[in-house]
């Protein structure tokens, strides 16, 4: 099977998607070819006579590009990741091509990473980190406050969402509550109890910690009235995906001063942006450049995922996945709407 792997980073540049599917591909049929760019209706065509497309998070598989694969004879479309919200599965079906993911690499990373931003936004690390640096060693504005006891709500208590939970509840005794449509019945041995409404959990929370997928139904769920039922001086926590968050709504509620500080690894338009160096570029997005400018406002580029353990699972899951599809053998991750 011959794959075409879309945004894929450099090998040397760190340890990043081409070293790990190098080391993990030993499978003399799978033959990769990695590509910089990524996947767009501008750069599908690079696609002809390859069997297979290997995308990650902000690449752009919608009808349109799908359609197009299609007539190029691609079959299928490998996510190198557990979110599959940029692919338009329903086009995918009815063009007869087979979508896999990486449903579970390693929730670990991203809950570790969700709860070192709550840490992080909590006490003021960022903000020391480049005060000491400068010789400056005062404390003001460093006051932060204890996670024991606090309330800290979850959405979404998935792989991710339940293992944030269980760290915060188990680990820093906090008093930990969640809202998602359905239970989970591990969540009462981690000492995690549901809301029955996603306002009550809204309404009740010292802080909140998205986990639930971009889906239409939780597109924009933390909008203008959403967040106006959080506690005033609450702190918000997106490690899931940008879209969840209406930015307009959320500059309005920290300029407010409603919230009391938020952390994001995702923002709703990203991939302009994230993934590449744009240290010497303008940044044109001027919400973005509004929720860069807070001083209460931690930003990461999407980074939760990358630790070397998560890497060396989604080279090894994603290899296997096409494996089977070329073999024509059952693959438990197929994706489908
Ligand atoms: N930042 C990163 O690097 C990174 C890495 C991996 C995953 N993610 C994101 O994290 C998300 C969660 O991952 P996961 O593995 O825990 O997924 P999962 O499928 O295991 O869990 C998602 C949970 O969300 C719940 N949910 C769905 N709709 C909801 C709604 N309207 N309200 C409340 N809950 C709802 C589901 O019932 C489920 O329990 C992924 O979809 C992805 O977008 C981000």
């Amino acid at each position: 099977m011959k794959i075409i792997v879309y945004s894929s980073k450099k090998a040397g540049s760190t340890i990043y998607d081409i070293n790990s599917f190098n080391e993990c591909n030993n499978k003399p049929d799978l033959e990769l070819l990695f590509l910089e760019i990524p996947l767009d209706h501008t750069t599908f065509a690079l696609a002809a006579g390859y069997d297979a497309v290997c995308i990650f998070v902000n690449d752009i598989c919608n009808a349109e590009v799908l359609e197009g694969l299609a007539k190029l004879g691609v079959k299928y479309i490998a996510l190198r990741c557990a979110g599959y919200n940029n692919v338009d599965l329903f086009a995918a079906k009815s063009l007869g091509i087979q979508v896999v993911r990486v449903p579970a690499y390693s929730p670990e990373a991203v809950a570790e990473f969700a709860v070192g931003m709550i840490m992080t936004i909590v006490r003021k690390y960022h903000k020391s980190y480049t005060r000491v640096r400068e010789g400056n060693f005062l404390l003001d504005g460093l006051l932060g406050f204890n996670l024991k006891g606090k309330t800290i709500g979850i959405i979404g208590t998935g792989r991710i969402g339940l293992l944030t939970g269980k760290i915060l509840s188990r680990g820093f005794e906090s008093n930990v509550i969640a809202y998602d449509l359905y239970h989970n019945a591990q969540a009462a041995e981690y000492g995690i109890t549901y809301t029955h409404t996603l306002e009550e959990l809204l309404g009740k929370s010292d802080i909140v910690s998205l986990h639930c997928p971009l889906l239409p139904g939780t597109r924009y769920m933390i909008n203008e009235k959403t967040l106006a039922q959080m506690k005033k001086g609450a702190y918000l926590v997106n490690t899931s995906r940008g879209s969840l968050i209406d930015t307009t709504a959320l500059i309005g509620a920290l300029k407010s001063g409603h919230l009391g500080a938020v952390g994001l690894d995702v923002y709703e338009k990203e991939s302009a942006y994230f993934f590449a160096d744009g240290s010497s570029k303008i940044i044109y997005d001027d919400n973005f450049a509004r929720l860069l400018s807070f001083y209460n406002v931690f930003m990461t580029g999407h980074q939760a995922f990358l630790t070397v353990e998560a890497l060396k699972n989604i080279a090894e899951t994603t290899i296997d996945n096409l494996e089977l599809l070329a073999n024509n053998q059952p693959c438990a991750n197929i994706t489908e709407a």
